[in-house]
């Protein structure tokens, strides 16, 4: 289906619309724009990209229109993948000396941050899914603590946390800027030309 003109993003978090917006502002001109729906969705559970078009589709029919969704996960390798999903209440409950206290009895400190866009262009299809990943390891909290876990995580190749790296720099390696990247594409790609 054709790219419609306006893509609601369903987001509560401030933080990542905030990305969002300057991760859009940095590539080409789009045909489409995208407006914020502050909707407070359930947290689903279940496999990641299941979660994410069951959020997807919840979220459509509450605009009625096209959307976006989006889900972060942090995963430790050292856990299989855990907290993965699960990592909000992780966050809100042993904050980031926690998250490195889960990791004191291994080794291996890597970690990969996942994030999942689902998009659909209305309540009545099924929505698609595009994955990034950014790899990295978890540190003792570095940086402002604004947004998440952004201090305790370091990506590969850098001495910075995401905290105390640049917003611009962020986003240009991001498990977020990834996965957005994917669905910019997907969008332009099917925007109807004219
Ligand atoms: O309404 P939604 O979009 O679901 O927003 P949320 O805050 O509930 O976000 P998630 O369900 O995706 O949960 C992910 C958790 O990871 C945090 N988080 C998401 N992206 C992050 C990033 O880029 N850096 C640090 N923390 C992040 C976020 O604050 C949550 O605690
Ligand atoms: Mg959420």
């Amino acid at each position: 289906m054709a790219t419609p003109s306006k893509i609601h993003f369903a987001t509560g978090n401030k933080k990542k619309l905030e990305e969002v917006n300057a991760i859009l502002a940095a590539g080409a001109e789009l045909p489409f724009e995208v407006v914020a729906a502050k909707l407070d969705l359930p947290e689903l559970q279940g496999e990641p990209e299941e979660i994410s078009k069951e959020k997807c589709r919840m979220a459509a029919k509450m605009v009625g229109g096209a959307v976006m969704v989006e889900d972060t996960s942090l995963c430790f390798n050292a856990l299989h993948g855990l907290p993965g999903p699960y990592i909000k209440w992780f966050l809100e409950k042993l904050g980031h000396d926690g998250l490195n206290r889960m990791l004191a009895g291994f080794e291996d400190k890597s970690a990969y941050a996942q994030c999942i866009f689902s998009y659909t262009p209305g309540p009545d299809t099924e929505p698609i899914v595009f994955v990034g990943r950014t790899e990295g390891r978890i540190v003792q909290a570095r940086g402002p603590t604004d947004f998440g876990w952004d201090p305790v995580f370091l990506p590969d190749g850098f001495n910075e946390t995401y905290a105390e790296m640049d917003k611009t720099t962020k986003n240009t390696i991001s498990h977020r800027y990834r996965s957005l990247d994917k669905l910019r594409a997907y969008l332009m790609s099917h925007a109807a030309s004219k």
